[in-house]
C-alpha cells in the first residue's frame, strides 16, 4: 500500500474541489491512502513537493491546480514554471502525477476537473501510481 500526498493549489475553490475529489477517489479505489495539503497557487506546488520529499513520508505525489489564461504573460509563467518544477523532480525519480490544468477559460477547466467528465484529478493520481509501480520495478 502506498501513501500519497495530494498538493492542491487552491486558486479556484470550486474547480479544486472537483480535482481533489477525482484524485482521492482514484487513490482509494486502488487501495492506497492519501493526505492533502494546500498551497496558494500552482507556482508553489514544486516547492511543496520538495518539502514533502524531505519528510520521507510519501511514496508518490499528485499535483492539482487550475491556471486560467488572463490578460498578461503571467499565465505562461505560472503554467510553464509549475510544470518545469514538477518535471525536474520527476527526473530525480520522484513519482508525481501532474494534474495542473492550464486552460483558456472556466468552461474548459470545469470539463477537465469534473470526475464525471474528463476527471483529470483522477488521471493525475493514476499517473503518479503508475510511476511509483515503475520505480518499484526498475529502480
Ligand atoms: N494566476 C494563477 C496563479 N497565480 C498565483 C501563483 O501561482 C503564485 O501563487 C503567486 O505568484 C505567488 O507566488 N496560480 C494558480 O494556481 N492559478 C492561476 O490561474
Ligand atoms: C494565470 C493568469 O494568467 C491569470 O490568473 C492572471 O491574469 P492577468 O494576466 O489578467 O493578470
Amino acid at each position: 500500500m502506498a501513501h500519497v500526498l495530494i498538493i492542491e493549489a487552491r486558486f479556484y475553490d470550486h474547480l479544486n474541489d472537483l480535482l481533489v475529489a477525482g484524485a482521492r477517489a482514484a487513490i482509494e479505489a486502488a487501495g492506497h491512502t492519501h493526505e492533502t495539503i494546500t498551497v496558494p497557487g500552482a507556482l508553489e506546488i514544486p516547492g511543496a513537493i520538495a518539502l514533502g520529499i524531505g519528510t520521507d513520508r510519501y511514496d508518490a505525489y499528485v499535483a492539482l491546480g487550475v491556471v486560467i489564461r488572463g490578460e498578461t504573460y503571467h499565465f505562461e509563467i505560472v503554467a510553464g514554471e509549475s510544470a518545469r518544477g514538477i518535471m525536474a523532480l520527476t527526473l530525480d525519480g520522484i513519482a508525481i502525477g501532474n494534474g495542473i490544468l492550464t486552460t483558456e477559460n472556466e468552461a474548459q477547466a470545469i470539463a477537465r476537473a469534473d470526475p464525471a467528465q474528463l476527471d483529470k484529478g483522477g488521471g493525475a493520481a493514476h499517473a503518479a501510481l503508475a510511476m511509483l509501480a515503475l520505480r518499484d520495478r526498475l529502480g
